[in-house]
């Protein structure tokens, strides 16, 4: 039996939560388009009962600290670095080799690398070639595997070449589980990720959300969400006109949740204003980063 723990990293938008997704096939990471949407490290186990265990997190886009929030991102890039058997250093192969290199030779891991080329079904043969020769040469990359996380293709690939790094050991985790991180906090993602989609670039970088009651009663689980928002006027474009914004991110979020947990939901949300929630610590804290 192997068991261990891979640390998946790369750019914004290299596509960390959908090769998530990909590797558990289930929802767990929310997906957006827009850069730093993954503000945790989420948790994912695939298990293969008698033969491994591997746990999977996720980590947040590595960018500049500009701010408070974007420093924790940071520090837990870093944290996630320490403490892993392998890492999955994840590359837009449709991006140029540069920066994606100055960032992995930045990062001197210390633990086995094995460099994924993403998005391979993007581009041709030959780019595809000229990545993989680049980035087999560097002295991180202990192996490399080419998928596309979108299409699943070569996810099987993978998870072979992380077993060749694998130590042996017994599970951490409960064969059936696939995640450490408790319902509500997908719930609070699913509502986030219905803001990403449904409004422009600045509104979501300025929300949180906080589920207040998850309540499973006997015909639907009840659920109370506030979405924390940074100044009025942001109150006023998450509401809409009579409450028609607010009215369909629930609507969208519900459907979401209720595929997610297989059953009927009510869900409430309120919209409240907490001036600055970004750079203070205190409500950094309570809002769970
Ligand atoms: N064509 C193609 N698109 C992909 C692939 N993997 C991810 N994408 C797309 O790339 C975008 C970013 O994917 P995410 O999984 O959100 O990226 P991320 O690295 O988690 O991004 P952050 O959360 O911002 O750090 C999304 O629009 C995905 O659909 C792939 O293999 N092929």
């Amino acid at each position: 039996m192997k068991a261990g723990f891979v640390n998946i990293f790369g750019k914004p938008n290299a596509g960390k939560s959908t090769l998530l997704n990909a590797l558990l096939g289930e929802k767990l990471a929310i997906v957006s388009p827009k850069v730093q949407t993954t503000r945790h490290r989420i948790k994912g186990f695939v298990t293969e009962p008698g033969k491994y265990q591997i746990i999977f997190s996720d980590t947040p886009g590595i960018i500049e600290p500009r701010y408070k929030l974007q420093e924790k991102m940071m520090q837990s890039v870093k944290s996630a670095l320490e403490d892993a058997d392998v890492a999955l250093l994840l590359v837009d192969t449709t991006e140029g080799v540069e920066e994606n290199n100055n960032l992995f030779t930045s990062l001197k891991l210390k633990v086995p690398a094995i460099v994924v080329l993403n998005k391979v079904d993007k581009i041709g043969e030959k780019r595809i070639t000229a990545a993989e020769n680049f980035y087999s040469q560097q002295p991180y990359c202990k192996k490399l595997v080419k998928i596309s996380a979108l299409k699943n293709d070569n996810i099987q690939e993978l998870i072979n070449a992380i077993l060749e790094f694998l130590p042996e050991g017994e599970p951490f985790y409960p064969e059936d589980d696939m995640t450490d991180l408790p319902t509500k906090f997908f719930v609070g993602e699913m509502v986030r990720e219905k803001i990403f989609e449904l409004f422009g670039d600045e509104i979501p970088y300025h929300t949180a959300v906080m589920v207040n009651e998850f309540k499973e009663k006997e015909t639907l689980v009840k659920i109370q969400a506030d979405i924390i928002v940074q100044r009025e006027s942001q109150k006023g474009i998450l509401l809409g006109e009579g409450g028609k914004m607010i009215k369909q991110i629930g609507t969208l979020a519900r459907q979401d949740i209720e595929k997610f947990l297989q059953q009927k939901v009510f869900l409430q949300l309120f919209v409240k204003v907490r001036p600055k929630w970004r750079d203070n610590e205190m409500h950094l804290k309570e809002y769970g980063y």
